[in-house]
């Protein structure tokens, strides 16, 4: 059953959000820290391990309360609801939202057009984790009876970014023996790259598809079958290459053994799918249990959502957050600032899940919204972002509200530097927040001209998630926190978080321009793309 589209902009309970933030505009954190001696407590709520301070947002508990009854008048817990059971929510594609199934326990039931869907994903677990262990412990060979030693993973989007972001994360739990890579892009420079200095010997491909029709990973694919049978004599392509899609037609016609391909469903969306089989290369260089660690965090995360009162609701929480400075406050984009080396990954990842999820600008009954919708979302692992573009989150035009994720514990404990990497997180933020007056700058005695240049405004909202230590389980638990965040985003502002069709005018217009290139047919695009097209065609004749 479709939700009901609610005029969610037309309701009382928007209106009083819109008086909270005009009524808040102009205050500060300073004053309202100064004002309440309790708010670091009262506003820090803890979910899976994932304690958030949310006290240096402009809210107060009126305004929270705006918050959580505009989330009520857009039935944001009927949509969770709707979602933890099953039903089609994704209705332009007419599908189930069930990523919370691929980490279900295995005596859980979701029922899927007649289907348990729970059963299916534990085979199929199962399954990866068998094909895991051999390739793990060696018993898996290459075409020479060599043992594996690389796993390349092609794909591109939503199976990329997660096994490639959770990979980086989660190094220190990876066989020292298997590396991963990941080609992605259609640049051939990227394979070729990748492949440079591997010995095809001991390569494993892993074309990663859900619908295996995808130009940049179909013609990596071949590129790689090609590098793989001109380089290792009587190659057998079935030993190097494994398939993980929803297309098994597709993955039997490439070549690939039924029996290497492992299957997810069209209820798993692209960017919703690391912890299905796209995350086999995951599983292949942290093991099956350390993978399962990574299911339980997620699961866990999806409980605390399902079930706890908005009020103490960790995505909840969050996403009225973002929204708030997004509609009442002009941000236009949200930094998220993890402080964590192995962390280098996750904002790429994030900015698909958020972006192409929330990036929408009609409603689900196709009427266009006349709000913001979706952020920009962006940032890096601190201290490094520190030294690039912190200046203009501290004295710039534009207000960027930011996460900065710290962990208690390293990976590696190196003298003291892990204090001074969380020295620096707590000090942003509190910078941030709080800002120099002129005053204070003035007081330290700098020169008159140079006070204005030396003040901070302050004001600049940010959440501090804090975090024992980067483990599988607390990734599942961040990832899963982020995917809620953005359902509960996309519920209020009535949108279809689970399709994507601003993907497809330019994957069309990219196939008309193909052929183009290499031939002297008239052209009939605009005049820029047409002298575009002739200055390379020039250029690609000349080469
Ligand atoms: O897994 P596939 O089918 O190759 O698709 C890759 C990606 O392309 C998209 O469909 C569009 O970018 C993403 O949603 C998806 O993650």
């Amino acid at each position: 059953m479709s939700p009901k589209t609610v005029d969610i902009d037309a309701t009382p309970e928007w209106a009083a959000v819109r008086e909270h933030a005009d009524r808040l505009r102009d205050t500060h954190l300073r004053d309202l820290f100064a004002s309440d001696a309790d708010r670091a407590d009262a506003m820090t709520v803890e979910a899976a391990g994932l304690v958030a301070d949310y006290s240096k947002h402009r809210v107060d508990d009126p305004a929270l309360s705006a918050l959580f009854a505009l989330a009520r008048a857009a039935d944001v817990e009927g949509h969770r609801d709707a979602m933890f059971r099953g039903e089609k929510i994704n209705t332009t594609e007419n599908r189930a939202v069930l990523h919370v199934a691929l980490r279900a326990p295995r005596d859980a039931e979701i029922v899927v057009d007649g289907e348990n869907v729970v059963a299916q994903v534990h085979e199929v677990l199962d399954r990866m984790a068998a094909f895991s262990d051999r390739v793990r412990s060696g018993e898996w060979v290459g075409s020479t009876g060599k043992r594996i030693r690389t796993v390349v993973n092609i794909g591109i989007g939503g199976s990329d970014l997660g096994p490639r972001m959770a990979y980086e994360a989660l190094k220190p739990y990876a066989d020292p023996q298997i590396t991963c890579r990941f080609v992605s892009n259609v640049d051939g420079d990227d394979l070729a790259s990748n492949v440079e200095g591997l010995d095809p010997a001991e390569t494993l491909f892993i074309v990663a598809s859900k619908t295996f029709t995808t130009l940049e990973t179909m013609t990596n694919a071949r590129a790689a079958r090609d590098w793989l049978t001109s380089n290792l004599d009587g190659a057998d392509v079935a030993k190097h290459f494994v398939a993980v899609s929803t297309n098994l037609g597709e993955v039997e016609k490439f070549g690939i053994d039924p029996a290497n391909t492992f299957g997810f469903w069209d209820w798993v969306g692209g960017r919703y799918s690391f912890d299905s089989a796209i995350g086999l290369s995951l599983m292949v260089a942290i093991g099956p249990s350390r993978f399962r660690e990574l299911l339980d965090g997620m699961h866990e995360v999806d409980e605390h959502f399902r079930t706890a009162p908005l009020e103490s609701n960790l995505p909840a929480i969050m996403g009225l957050l973002g929204l708030w400075y997004r509609e009442f406050f002009n941000a236009q984009s949200h930094a998220v600032l993890p402080y964590a080396h192995y962390l280098s990954r996750f904002t790429d990842y994030l900015q698909q899940l958020d972006m192409e999820s929330n990036g929408k600008r009609v409603r689900r009954d196709g009427t266009p919204v006349d709000y913001q919708t979706g952020p920009i979302v962006w940032g890096t692992p601190g201290t490094n972002g520190q030294h690039a573009y912190y200046q203009l989150i501290h004295q710039g035009t534009t207000l960027i509200p930011a996460d900065f994720l710290a962990f208690l514990h390293p990976a590696h404990e190196l003298g003291n530097q892990h204090d001074l990497l969380i020295a620096n997180v707590l000090a942003q933020a509190e910078a941030l927040a709080f800002g120099k007056t002129a005053e204070q700058v003035a007081a330290e005695g700098v020169a008159p001209e140079l006070v204005p240049h030396r003040t901070f405004p302050g004001n600049h909202p940010s959440t501090t998630l804090v975090v024992e230590k980067l483990t599988p389980r607390t990734l599942g638990a961040l990832v899963a926190l982020y995917e809620h965040k953005v359902f509960v985003q996309g519920a209020i502002w009535q949108i279809n978080s689970f399709d994507q069709w601003g993907v497809e005018l330019g994957k069309a217009l990219a196939q008309r321009i193909v052929p183009e290139l290499s031939s002297d047919d008239e052209l009939t695009h605009d005049s820029s793309t047409n002298a575009l097209i002739r200055r390379y065609r020039a250029a690609r004749r000349g080469a």
